[in-house]
């Protein structure tokens, strides 16, 4: 902090800001005597950059030098009464741009709201829902709305030109905070609360002889009465009647219920409901952890004393979640904010309604999809400590918190903590450990199935690990079966993709009235299409990868950048009408169950099935009210679900996933095939996983039905050794792109040849990456491992920084990208 004592308010300051911008280094301006009174890091300040874009940066450092190289512009203003970043957080960007080789104004980026990061490029919206009075307007705002309401979005540089001024930021961040304002986002998909609709009868018919005038009226409508009865039973038997279950019991339809809501007899509400409103699932505040819980619960709490990160292993449905709640119950007493970390968005869903039976209003959720004003708004409640508990994805890392006494990773092997595009490439299970070394918490990781890195980790005793090896309630985990898909097919058991025992199983447990799942983990239909004469296969046009046969639109689909074509029936190259399909999608399982099992009430849960709004949810919603029997997916069904009635899994084929090019391909297997398992019977009883394949006897997936965590784990470790892998080597990936393959093959070779001269065998490569193209950028890959035990990984970081900025820099150079991915998973 700077001493305003005496003179100093004359004298002349400078500030080192962060721009949230991909250049490699902060930017000094001068600050205006008369702003020198509100300087404090962390604060925001209206800077220009380049010719004539105006940005809200960040205030990293303050001093009285000015920069030697350049003569430092003004600063325009400053934003904030109380800085909106905290100097830990500072500490903590820099950590972040250091590790994974990035700018920190792209952690900048990354980190903050858009709400809270104004530039002359975002648009600004009118928030229609909103009422306020036009005369508590100032003039400049009644200007702005003005314009908005003739031209329904602007961008800050034409309200620049509208007001004639450039100091528009503090009148733009006052409209903002009153909700007059929103910030255009090009994200879609918006988190909207669960509805659903609920039946009154006019209050009217409250009075008895008018119920019975209507009784009278309606005697020529049969079904009109069958739904006036079947109501006024709901309602005494549950006080609250829902649309779907008036239509169930009455039998009516639902025309007849509108008929009577347009007789203005009913009244229809749409109410906002939690997911579990039936309080099915969720058990009471006052639940009591059983013993092996209260084992693991105060292990946890004795290991926090020495270790400040815990790993919890405990197999699927052994209850990790009571324990973590019991856990934050404790740290919410003393006071302290908890960071409750998951890795999909779509999960945080389900889990907050699960935890807001405990914690109330306590606890918040934050994510990528909320709309930006929500966000800045859950921003501003964690710095100012109003808010204790955030459950979140992976972006709740970012978040201001003040007074952090603990953090859970739930899931903490699964791979989408890491983000891949944009930088930063950070993974949020790791960020989030280094997080709770700035702010002194404790971090408990949780897992049935922990990645290869944390359970090296814990056995090295760097993290504590505390295990729960039975399911809560003493249910047997699932019993496996595997299904040898070769001899069914020599037999002839095989229909279309199911086998006859899987086929059995599944009618077996339709007649039990109970719920299945099958996992595939492909979408689309067909995955290829193979000309039989000429061999021809379709492919993208701009990436290098066949395409996928997607029934219900009749076309053939890249799924790596969308592109759409119309199917064929005849070869394209030599007009051959002999064309053979390869491989399986969820699609087509769904179909060929509808036609083995026609009675069967399929639905698909799959990226083509949730792309819409709430669509995840409501395909979930149906699975829990029963009005789905089967449900087929890809890993979407294999992650957290929490239902009783399923008994069955199906995997239609285990090989698709083991066979992956990968390092990981063995302990991703063993994580994905265990987490499918279980989702079976998780509260009575005993469930059944039956798992094709057509090799009955690999290691995986013997591993998998013996539930042998610790024998995966030994035979990954030795192989990761042999062949220099994690967590014995730390990896760098670099991606160079470029439109021209020649010259990409030539730029690659050079680059990579410059590295070897300097790290020698450390670098591998060139080599093109599974898909060599995407979106007509061609891809080469070079990869550098490090043996971090006796290498300097800062010296190598500095080394690589260098060795793109020359190549960048080199006019041969200016069409190609360099993309650098630590750890790249
Ligand atoms: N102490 C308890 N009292 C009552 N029910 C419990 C208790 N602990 C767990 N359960 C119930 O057991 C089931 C499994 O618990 P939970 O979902 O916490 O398991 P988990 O270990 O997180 O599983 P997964 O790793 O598969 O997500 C849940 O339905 C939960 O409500
Ligand atoms: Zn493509």
């Amino acid at each position: 902090m700077i001493d305003f004592d005496g003179d100093d308010k004359r004298q002349t300051f400078f500030v080192e800001v962060i721009l949230p911008l991909a250049i490699p280094q902060t930017y000094t301006y001068r600050v205006p005597a008369d702003l020198n009174d509100g300087l404090k890091i962390g604060k925001r300040a209206v800077v220009q950059f380049g010719k004539s874009k105006l940005y809200t940066a960040i205030i990293y450092a303050i001093s009285k030098q000015a920069p030697l190289k350049y003569e430092a512009k003004y600063l325009l203003d400053i934003l904030d009464d109380e800085p909106i970043v905290t100097e830990t957080q500072l500490k903590f960007w820099q950590w972040i741009a250091d590790y994974y080789l990035c700018t920190i104004g792209e952690v900048m980026a990354a980190a903050l709201p858009t709400a809270l990061k104004l530039a002359s490029e975002t648009r600004i919206v009118l928030n229609i829902a909103y009422e306020f009075d036009k005369g508590q307007l100032t003039d400049k705002e009644f200007l702005i709305l003005d314009a908005l309401e003739i031209r329904n979005e602007l961008s800050i540089t034409e309200i620049t030109k509208i007001l004639n001024q450039k100091a528009v930021f503090p009148i733009l961040k006052g409209l903002l905070e009153k909700k007059i304002i929103y910030i255009l986002e090009d994200i879609a998909e918006k988190f909207v609360p669960k509805k659903v609709a609920t039946i009154r009868l006019n209050p009217f018919y409250d009075d008895k002889e008018n119920l019975k005038q209507l009784f009278e009226v309606l005697e020529k409508a049969p079904k009109q009465v069958d739904a006036l009865l079947s109501f006024l039973k709901l309602k005494k038997e549950k006080g609250e009647v829902k649309k779907n279950a008036l239509i169930e019991d009455s039998g009516v339809s639902a025309a007849v219920i509108k008929t009577l809501v347009d007789k203005e007899i009913f009244m229809q509400a749409n109410k906002v409901i939690s997911r579990f409103s039936s309080n099915e699932g969720i058990i009471a505040s006052d639940f009591i952890l059983d013993q092996p819980q209260e084992i693991a619960l105060s292990e946890i709490r004795a290991g926090f004393v020495d270790k400040p990160v815990m790993l919890l292993h405990g197999v699927t449905s052994s209850g990790k979640t009571q324990i973590y709640i019991r856990l934050i119950e404790e740290y919410l007493a003393l006071d302290k904010q908890v960071l409750y970390l998951l890795p999909e968005i779509a999960l945080t869903g389900q889990m907050i309604d699960r935890l807001k039976v405990y914690f109330g209003d306590k606890i918040i959720v934050y994510h990528s999809k909320f709309n930006d004003n929500e966000r800045a708004e859950v921003w501003q409640k964690v710095l100012k400590k109003e808010v204790n508990i955030v459950l979140g994805a992976r972006s709740a890392v970012f978040l201001p918190f003040v007074d952090l006494g603990f953090i859970i990773v739930d899931e903490e092997h699964e791979a989408s903590f890491k983000q891949f595009e944009p930088s930063p490439r950070y993974n949020a299970r790791d960020l989030a450990i280094v997080l709770g070394n700035l702010m002194q918490s404790k971090v408990l990781l949780g897992s049935a199935t922990p990645s290869l890195e944390t359970y090296f980790n814990a056995l090295a005793g760097k993290y504590g690990l505390v295990k729960l090896s039975g399911r809560f309630g003493g249910v047997k985990l699932p019993e496996i079966e595997v299904v040898n898909i070769t001899e069914e097919r020599s037999r002839k058991l095989i229909k279309e993709n199911f086998t006859s025992v899987l086929l059995e199983r599944l009618k077996q447990t339709l007649e039990n009235k109970e719920q299945a799942i099958l996992f595939q983990n492909r979408r689309g239909y067909v995955p290829v299409l193979i000309c039989q004469t000429c061999g021809n296969t379709p492919k993208c046009i701009n990436c290098d990868v066949s395409l996928t046969y997607h029934k219900a639109s009749n076309k053939l689909h890249c799924h790596y950048c969308g592109y759409k074509e119309d199917n064929i029936t005849e070869c394209p190259a030599c007009a051959s009408r002999h064309i053979s399909y390869k491989g399986l999608g969820t699609e087509k399982i769904e179909d060929d169950l509808r036609v083995i099992l026609p009675d069967v009430k399929v639905a698909r849960m799959d990226y083509d099935t949730t792309r819409n709004k709430n669509a995840h949810q409501i395909i979930l919603n149906d699975f829990e009210e029963k009005k789905i029997d089967v449900l087929v997916g890809t890993q979407m069904v294999a992650k957290g679900l929490d239902f009783d009635n399923i008994t069955l899994i199906g995997i239609i084929n285990a090989d698709s996933i083991i066979q992956f090019p990968d390092f990981r391909a063995y302990e991703r297997s063993f994580q994905l095939l265990s987490q499918v398992a279980g989702r079976a019977g998780r509260r009575t009883k005993q469930g059944k996983v039956i798992i094709q394949t057509y090799d009955i006897k690999h290691r995986v997936i013997q591993q998998v039905v013996n539930n042998d965590y610790e024998g995966m784990y030994r035979e990954e470790l030795i192989e990761r050794r042999q062949f220099k892998y994690p967590p014995f080597y730390k990896m760098i990936q670099i991606n160079i792109k470029h439109k021209d393959l020649g010259r990409l093959l030539t730029i690659s070779d050079d680059f990579a040849k410059n590295l070897k001269s300097h790290l020698g065998e450390m670098v591998l490569g060139p080599h093109s990456p599974l898909v060599g193209r995407v979106r007509n950028y061609y891809i080469q890959t070079i990869t550098v491992k490090i043996d971090h035990k006796h290498q300097s990984i800062t010296k190598i970081k500095n080394l690589l920084k260098q060795q793109v900025r020359d190549f960048l820099a080199h006019k041969n150079n200016k069409a190609a990208y360099v993309i650098m991915d630590v750890d790249p998973y």
